[in-house]
């Protein structure tokens, strides 16, 4: 499996199954893409988010489509990925080859080995926007996936600042044109320091000192 960022902007993901399991993927996939849930009943889950601001689009469609039925769902809303999360294998199934076969990226909730081409796993993810980490086991163990999530959320802490500063800092020293090396060396220092770090824990214009610093270091040896 290869893991690839996918924007989902403007995209419509099709969620067979508003369980548990349903709703976990739905409310995810509504931070950026439009979601629909087809399933005869919703975990309460999503029926609140349903109502709640913030997300894309979920739009909860009351049906029960036996394994034969599922096609024309898939065919009818072009979704650019199709979630199988109800607990029925064989509806599961057919969603499966329904996305296959119209070359739609599926994501298989009830099974973790012998996966198709085609076939993509939800990762547990960290985010501290911009940055975002992503965890997966291959579909082995997302009981590891979730525990390592639990164990980096807290080494990142600060990262989506530190992105975000970095970034700013890379630009100033191509305005002020220090040479691409040193350049590199500055920031590869700036996003190492301890010190930029705990700057920016109080506070992003303490962070932007601390990394002066460091880079004034970095320039004027
Ligand atoms: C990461 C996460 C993302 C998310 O879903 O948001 C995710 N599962 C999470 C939690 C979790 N899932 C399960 C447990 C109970 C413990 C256990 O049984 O192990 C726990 C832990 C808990 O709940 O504490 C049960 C389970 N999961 C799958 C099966 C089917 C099977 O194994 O055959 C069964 C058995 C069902 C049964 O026995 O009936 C299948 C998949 N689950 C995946 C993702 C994909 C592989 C990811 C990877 O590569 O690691 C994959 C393959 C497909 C997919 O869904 O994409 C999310 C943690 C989010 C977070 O907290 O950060
Ligand atoms: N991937 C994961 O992280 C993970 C975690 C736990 C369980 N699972 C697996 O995912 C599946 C779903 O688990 P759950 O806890 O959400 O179950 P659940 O019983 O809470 O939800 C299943 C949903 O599917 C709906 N449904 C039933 N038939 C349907 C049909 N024909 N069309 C559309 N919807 C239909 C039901 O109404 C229900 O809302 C199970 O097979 C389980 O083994 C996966």
């Amino acid at each position: 499996m290869t893991p690839l960022y996918h924007d989902l902007s403007e995209e419509t993901v099709l969620v067979f199954g508003g369980g548990a399991v349903g709703s976990r993927k739905a409310i995810g996939f509504a931070d950026e893409a439009c979601v629909v849930v087809v399933s005869p009943a919703f975990a309460d889950r999503l029926l609140a988010a349903d109502d709640a601001a913030g997300h894309a689009e979920i739009d909860l469609v009351r049906a029960e489509p036996d394994p034969g039925a599922v096609w024309e769902w898939v065919q009818r809303l072009s979704p650019a990925l199709v979630v199988a999360a109800t607990d029925d294998p064989a509806v599961n199934a057919a969603a499966e080859a329904a996305a296959l076969e119209s070359g739609v990226l599926v994501n298989r909730t009830d099974v973790s080995g012998g996966r198709d081409a085609g076939s993509v796993v939800v990762p547990a993810t960290i985010e501290d926007d911009p940055v975002s980490v992503a965890i997966s086991t291959g579909g082995a163990s997302p009981a590891l996936s979730k525990a390592l999530r639990q164990r980096i959320e807290a080494e990142i802490d600060g990262a989506g600042a530190m992105a975000e500063l970095s970034g700013e800092l890379r630009g100033d020293l191509i305005d002020r044109g220090i040479d691409p090396e040193t350049r590199r060396e500055a920031i590869r220092h700036v996003v190492r320091s301890e010190g930029v770090w705990k700057g920016l824990q109080k506070g992003r214009s303490n962070g932007r000192q601390e990394a002066y610093t460091v880079i004034e270091e970095v320039i004027d040896r």
